[in-house]
């Protein structure tokens, strides 16, 4: 409050408590009074008026400096923000020449803190303007002060010549020369009034003593002039000490005026360095401005070449997108066309997908038919089949003379009795099929796969190899020792083929298989796979077959469900055989090995279930007993040997002269294979040959016994009652097969409308998880059998699916509609009349898959003309 009086008293000048309380008291015409002096009445309140004006003046003042407080008050980090017409208002107007220095410095400070506050320096132009008034102004008040300061020196001056003077006064009074000394100081003043009290004293003594008595006059004026002298002296002391505080005032204010001047110096040369710096700082804003003009004059300038970029893409753009608009009406245009032509053939599908629907509800009956046929092939070509396999001469074998002549390609075999060389010595043989040295085993295996699709259309095949020790039935039935698959022998290609039938049909049956396997050693049946330490334990066979086929029980069953399953089994089972060998001296020779695959199928459609056995037989050695020479242990092993091949040989004897009884009873390996041996069960017998002439005997031997057996079911034939020869049966079986391929035809033609359907994706309505019938074909191998069975799972979704889905037609394409079945408008029908041929009183050719003839109302199935059979 006192600084802005003193500051608003001196124009805004700026100054020190001491300095404001004096020079209040320094009007220009005031009378010059000593610092001590006590004021008159009319003095006090002449200074009490000027004190109450320079309040008066002092509040004035303050009530434009709030105003200016108002406006320059802001928060730190505002002056910027504050609007450029405030701004040049205020510096327009005169509340800068109102306002306080502090609140001016407070202003220049708060914008230079506010630019350092800011990131980037800068001070907004309009806000160095207001700085730069405002520094202008500090520079004003401080000339402006400068100037009161000397005027202010000069009135010190002043007064002390007048101190000087009235000391001069003094010291003439005190020196007694009785001169008036007339001044105007107080205490000379006080001394005159003294002298004058005593005057007046004195003349009121005169005025008593004239009263009173003059004696006492004398005596009283003495004591007067003692009373003047000591005053005198009093006032002689006081002027001296009056001398004294003028000198400590004069040695005070000299002091003072040197801590003002000291300290409006300092004052100085601080606002000095404070403009210097806020110059330095103006030029770096400014500098600063500039820099940001330019940089924003240059960004202006990017952004401008941007703005031009970006407008010439977003034209190209346009552009683009109206070329993409045009082409894409183009493409709806051809989307609707291909959307009507797809439709018309959707239409013409549809019909097709009606033939094909009533094609496949007929499917399953031809492939049954088709199954019959097949069946009856086999049949034709004899329920008992002979193969005979001459096995090369190994390795170290000397000599390799061989008996075996020629080998025909109809199954004619020659061989010479090395005893009687020419043709004395020839003997010819015939069986179903001769395999020569050369024969691989997957060669062998081709003419025995549709025995294997027999046994998983539920009938029972019995394979066995028949031989002398050493003529390679292992082989043939198992394959060498650690077998890679290339030779693989029966046992393991039928399993996988098995599997891979079973696999195929998976869409219609499910089937299990499980395995067993014994070996027949002197008449006993012994279980190879039983898990039991030990000897292998005893087993009793069934006298009857069972109707699952299981003739010996007790035998432990391996359910399998691969190939490798299968071959861990048997290689297990020829451990437990070789474990038996070691004690028994080759064992292997001298004892029938048994694999028995148990097959239960289950007709997913109809829910019933089909049983097929399949027995897998290594015969003991053949050789003859009489010829060994053995005794003791040896001779009844033979003896057993050869008592149950006879026996073997006596069963199908038996069961081709149709005889009532059948000695199946005879021994255990007939009883064991009894299931597989007679009725609807396939025989297949391997005739396994040493070519070397030292066993020219034992070959004989077991040629014969072949022949006997392969001779059966000719014999038979040749010897029924129709009188049909081989050659009728022969070219029956012509026939079926040329009804067979027409069916294949057929089924070709349902696989083309099959994959029809399928060419239009979407509309099949093939479920997850099932394979598309090109996915079966492509897994399955290339027989013409197995394409059948793939046909059949195949068809067999594609009924279902059919008839199980409506195709709805919308713009956006087809898609899967509610449910609808479709109905079976076509059948196969059966010929007309069906005309017998001369085979038709024959069972077989009268059977009804002979008699029937496939017609198909399809314009693509095309009806299979009926052969003459
Ligand atoms: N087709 C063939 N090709 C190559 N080697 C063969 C063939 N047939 C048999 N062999 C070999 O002949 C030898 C005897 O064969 P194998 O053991 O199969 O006769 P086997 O009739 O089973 O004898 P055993 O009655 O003593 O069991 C074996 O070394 C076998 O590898």
């Amino acid at each position: 409050m006192a600084n802005s009086n003193y500051e608003n008293q001196s124009g805004g000048n700026l100054s020190n408590k001491n300095s404001n309380t004096k020079a209040g008291n320094v009007p220009g015409d005031a009378p010059l009074r000593g610092p001590l002096t006590p004021l008159s009445g009319e003095e006090r309140r002449k200074a009490s008026s000027d004190l109450k004006n320079q309040q008066q003046s002092t509040t004035g003042l303050h009530h434009g400096g709030h105003n200016f407080h108002e406006v320059f008050q802001w928060k730190q980090g505002r002056y910027a923000d504050l609007p450029g017409a405030k701004i040049s208002e205020m510096m327009k107007s005169n509340s800068l020449d109102n306002a306080p220095t502090q609140s001016l410095l407070s202003v220049v400070n708060g914008i230079l803190d506010e630019s350092l506050d800011r990131k980037n320096g800068e001070i907004p132009h309009r806000v160095a303007c207001l700085l730069r008034k405002v520094v202008q102004e500090i520079e004003r008040r401080i000339s402006t002060q400068a100037d009161h300061l000397r005027t202010q020196n000069n009135l010190f001056k002043i007064r002390e010549e007048k101190y000087k003077s009235r000391i001069r006064v003094l010291e003439t009074l005190a020196a007694g020369n009785g001169e008036e000394i007339k001044t105007e100081s107080p205490k000379v003043e006080e001394n005159r009034k003294v002298e004058e009290k005593v005057k007046d004293k004195r003349e009121s003594v005169k005025e008593t003593d004239k009263h009173e008595s003059h004696e006492h006059e004398t005596s009283k004026n003495e004591i007067d002039k003692q009373a003047i002298k000591q005053e005198t002296e009093k006032q002689i002391r006081e002027i001296a000490s009056l001398k004294q505080e003028l000198e400590m005032a004069k040695t005070i204010h000299e002091q003072q005026c040197l801590e003002m001047q000291k300290e409006t110096e300092g004052v100085k040369a601080g606002l000095q360095a404070r403009l210097n710096e806020l110059e330095s700082l103006l030029n770096d804003s400014n500098n600063r401005v500039k820099e940001l003009e330019t940089s924003a004059k240059s960004k202006c300038q990017s952004w401008s070449m941007k703005v031009n970029t970006y407008q010439s893409f977003m034209d190209s753009q346009f552009h683009a997108m109206r070329n993409l608009r045009f082409t894409s009406n183009a493409i709806k245009q051809e989307l609707l066309k291909t959307q009507k032509s797809y439709f018309d053939e959707f239409n013409l599908l549809e019909v097709k997908l009606k033939a094909l629907a009533d094609a496949a509800g007929n499917y399953r009956e031809v492939l049954n038919e088709n199954r019959k046929l097949f069946n009856e092939i086999q049949d034709l070509r004899g329920n008992i089949r002979v193969f005979c396999r001459v096995r090369p001469f190994l390795p170290g074998q000397n000599g390799k003379q061989t008996i075996v002549e020629s080998i025909g390609d109809n199954g004619q075999l020659v061989v010479t009795n090395p005893a009687k060389p020419g043709k004395e010595g020839q003997k010819t043989f015939k069986f179903n099929k001769v395999f020569g040295p050369a024969a691989t085993q997957g060669e062998v295996f081709a003419d025995i796969q549709p025995f294997i699709q027999s046994v998983v259309d539920g009938y029972n095949v019995c394979i066995f190899a028949y031989g002398q020790t050493g003529s390679g039935k292992t082989y043939t039935m198992t394959g060498p020792n650690d077998a890679t698959e290339e030779e693989w022998g029966v046992n393991f290609r039928a399993l996988n083929n098995l599997f891979k039938i079973s696999q195929n049909r998976r869409s219609t049956f499910q089937y299990e298989v499980g395995v067993q396997v014994v070996e027949i050693y002197n008449d006993q049946v012994r279980d190879l796979l039983s898990n039991r330490t030990g000897p292998a334990k005893k087993m009793g066979v069934t006298s009857i077959s069972q109707p699952n086929g299981l003739a010996v029980p007790d035998a432990s069953m391996h359910p399998v469900l691969s190939t490798t399953d299968v071959i861990d089994l048997i290689n297990l089972g020829f451990k437990n055989r070789t474990v038996s060998a070691t004690a028994l001296n080759e064992r292997s020779s001298r004892s029938h090995s048994i694999v028995t695959v148990h097959v239960r199928g289950k007709d997913l459609k109809a829910g019933n279930y089909i049983y097929g056995n399949l027995h897998l037989v290594d015969l003991a050695g053949s050789e003859r007993v009489d010829r060994s020479e053995v005794t003791g242990d040896r001779l009844k092993e033979a003896q057993h040997i050869n008592k149950s091949l006879s026996s073997l040989g006596d069963v199908i004897f038996a069961l081709a002269q149709k005889s009532p009884h059948v000695p199946y009873r005879n021994s255990k390996l007939t009883q064991v294979l009894q299931s597989s041996l007679g009725g609807q069960a396939k025989t297949l017998m391997f005739v396994q040959l040493n070519p070397d002439v030292t066993s020219y005997s034992e070959s004989l031997s077991t040629l014969k016994f072949a022949e006997r057996v392969s001779g059966v079911e000719l014999g038979a034939a040749r010897s029924s009652k129709e009188g049909k020869d081989v050659k009728e049966l022969m070219e029956q079986m012509a026939s079926l097969k040329d009804t067979i391929a027409k069916k294949d035809e057929e089924i070709e033609r349902l696989h083309l409308l099959k994959d029809l359907k399928n060419g239009y994706p979407g509309i099949d309505g093939e479920q997850p998880g099932t394979c598309s019938l090109s996915d079966k074909q492509s897994e399955t191998g290339s027989t013409d059998d197995e394409k059948s069975e793939i046909t059949d799972a195949a068809l067999s979704m594609g009924t279902e699916t059919d008839g199980s889905a409506e195709y709805v037609h919308s713009p956006e394409g087809v898609s899967l509609g509610k449910p609808k079945v479709v109905p079976k408008v076509r059948v196969l029908q059966k010929p007309a009349q069906a005309t017998p041929t001369s085979k038709s009183e024959s069972p077989r050719a009268s059977s009804p898959a002979i008699r029937k003839t496939l017609s198909s109302s399809s314009n693509l199935v095309k009806p299979v003309v009926r052969k003459k059979v």
